[in-house]
């Protein structure tokens, strides 16, 4: 088994399935990075081979993409007319992109095995330092490719989510880097540096360029972020992997289908619990 999944992740650099001084080190420095500016970046945690099969496996299944558009802020609040024009809050931007939902990814296909590798939830579990974590029970969202191309985008906006666990298969031709203003945040909504990351005169922002093959670990909620646009004929693949504080935790039914295009009984069903008994 370990056999097989040692050419889809690089276990040479990232020993994550042992305890050992290498894992431990690369633990130390993941926790520092997200310590000091909320993101950690494992580079080239794919082997070249993985990251030709999960790039064959996203364009198998482009066609089940899920498309969505919408004009939001980066609080993805409604517009208050009572703010000055020129407030953040008052910035909107055009959001479009296409999810593969995760029940096209077979449980023998590269995408799923990497993320059932045994000791890759734990190990990001370690590396956040989450004590209540679970992989999301959702069929349609535990793992899934975000796919966009030129025209599409991820404007400036903060996470809702605690933290974003991703892995880089494909650049778009040009553009599309990943940039972020780290903690900007933290301690207060400091509008006046957010309208400077806005329009662009901000000296806050860091530019990461990730490479297919990279695992991106970062907290989105105090870090302002966007994918910067995407140019050329090639689509931008990335895998999102999905964790929640509670077991047995799936999207409500209309999250679901606006980001999936379709939902599920279990939608339907835990939608109930929820609201009827907590379950979950
Ligand atoms: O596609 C990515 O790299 C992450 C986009 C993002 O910021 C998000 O999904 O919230
Ligand atoms: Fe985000």
């Amino acid at each position: 088994m370990i056999q097989n999944e040692a050419h889809l992740i690089n276990l040479d650099r990232y020993p994550i399935h042992r305890d050992c001084p290498e894992r431990d080190a690369v633990l130390l420095q993941v926790r520092a990075d997200l310590a000091r500016d909320g993101c950690a970046v494992l580079k080239g945690f794919l082997t070249a081979e993985a990251i030709r099969a999960l790039t064959a496996e996203a364009e198998s299944v482009a066609d089940k993409g899920h498309r969505s558009f919408s004009r939001t802020n980066a609080y993805f609040t409604t517009d208050n007319a009572s703010l000055p024009e020129d407030d953040p809050r008052r910035q909107f931007f055009d959001r479009s992109n296409a999810f593969i939902p995760a029940d096209n990814f077979a449980p023998d296909g590269p995408l799923r095995r990497v993320h059932d590798f045994d000791g890759f939830d734990r190990f990001i579990q370690e590396c956040l330092q989450e004590e209540n974590f679970y992989r999301y029970a959702d069929p349609l969202a535990d793992v899934i490719v975000n796919m966009a191309e030129e025209g599409n985008g991820f404007p400036w906006h903060f996470d809702t989510n605690n933290f974003t666990v991703t892995l880089a298969i494909q650049n778009a031709t040009g553009g599309g880097s990943f940039e972020y203003a780290p903690m900007i945040r933290q301690g207060g909504e400091n509008f006046a540096e957010v309208a400077q990351v806005l329009n662009g005169t901000s000296d806050k922002v860091t530019v990461l360029e990730l490479e297919p093959g990279d695992l991106q670990l970062f907290r989105g909620r105090y870090s302002l972020h966007r994918v910067a646009p995407l140019t050329g004929d090639r689509r931008r693949y990335v895998a999102i992997f999905s964790y929640v504080e509670e077991p047995g935790m799936v999207g409500a039914p209309e999250r679901t289908q606006q980001l999936y295009g379709r939902t599920l009984p279990i939608h339907h069903e835990r939608a109930g619990q929820r609201v009827d008994s907590y379950l979950d």
